[in-house]
């Protein structure tokens, strides 16, 4: 049994705590990942970390000692009233609330052992903040789909959105037994490097939209879910205005470039009508 196990069963044992599945209350207790994982953050005296399902304070207590300044938010009041009693300084905001629905502060940095129930909907909202290094655990699986390439089984729409928006990297793997109680899948930390770039308007629609059909011919695909676009478009002039090397192509094997090329080609005619 590691420190960090005896330690997390202690708390919950102290406090009374029955963990909830169903918000993803799998606590990590692994001494060596946590480790790692606080190693990729980099942490020092002028970073502002943003931690999203704090938990009993696992990484957020190590990181208030690293950090200059730690924005913890927790949704589960009982938890975060844990988490308050356990912080020793006063480098530390626990906001209690839905990652997905409250404020964030400014911050240069998340670092997260993510609830994976709301991997996706976080992850873009994350994205829409300016900031430098994000380490985030997610299920093993949806990591696999943030970094897949075309013509892959896991190249997605979430893959296509992140080939602009960030470098996103996988750097470790974590195994149910890293966490209590286990969860029923392996774990992956990522690295995210937001780019700054900014996508078109109808980017988000078009990807949608082709990704319904992922093995369909680009025509095809988007003809079926044209109307998932929100533009006063007609779908033959659509047509007309795409190369036909891109139409003829099955959806899962066209490159992001393409995906934003589709999409540019829309505004156009959209600008232009
Ligand atoms: C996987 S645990 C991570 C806990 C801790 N950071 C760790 O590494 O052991 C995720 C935490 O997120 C909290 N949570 C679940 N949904 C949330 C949401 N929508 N917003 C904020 N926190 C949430 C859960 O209560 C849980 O404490």
């Amino acid at each position: 049994m590691t420190g960090l196990y005896r330690e997390t069963r202690d708390v919950l044992r102290k406090y009374g705590v029955r963990l909830r599945r169903s918000l993803g209350q799998n606590y990590l207790v692994d001494d060596g990942k946590r480790q790692r994982i606080l190693g990729y953050g980099n942490l020092g005296p002028d970073d502002h970390v943003l931690e999203i399902g704090a938990g009993i304070g696992t990484l957020t207590l190590p990181m208030a000692e690293l950090a200059g300044h730690v924005t913890a938010i927790e949704s589960d009041p009982f938890i975060a009233g844990i988490l308050a009693d356990r912080i020793k300084g006063d480098n530390v905001d626990i906001i209690v609330g839905d990652a997905l629905k409250v404020d964030f502060p400014a911050f240069n940095k998340v670092v997260s052992n993510l609830p994976y129930q709301i991997s996706s909907p976080v992850t873009f909202r994350l994205l829409r903040h300016e900031f430098e290094l994000g380490v985030l655990m997610y299920q093993k699986e949806f990591a696999a789909r943030m970094v897949a390439e075309p013509g892959t089984r896991d190249y997605s729409r979430l893959s296509v959105m992140l080939h602009f928006l960030a470098e996103v990297q996988i750097v470790d793997y974590l195994k149910p037994g890293c966490f209590f109680p286990r969860p029923r899948v392996d774990s992956a930390v990522v690295t995210v490097r937001p780019t700054g770039f900014s996508l078109p308007a109808l980017f988000e629609d078009v990807c949608r939209a082709l990704f319904q059909h992922r093995k369909k011919k680009t025509s095809k695909s988007l003809r079926e879910s044209f109307h998932e676009i929100k533009a006063d478009l007609d779908f033959s002039e659509v047509l007309d205005v795409l190369p036909s090397e891109i139409l003829e192509k099955r959806v899962f094997q066209l490159k992001p470039e393409e995906i934003l090329e589709i999409t540019e080609r829309m505004e156009e005619l959209s600008a232009s009508s």
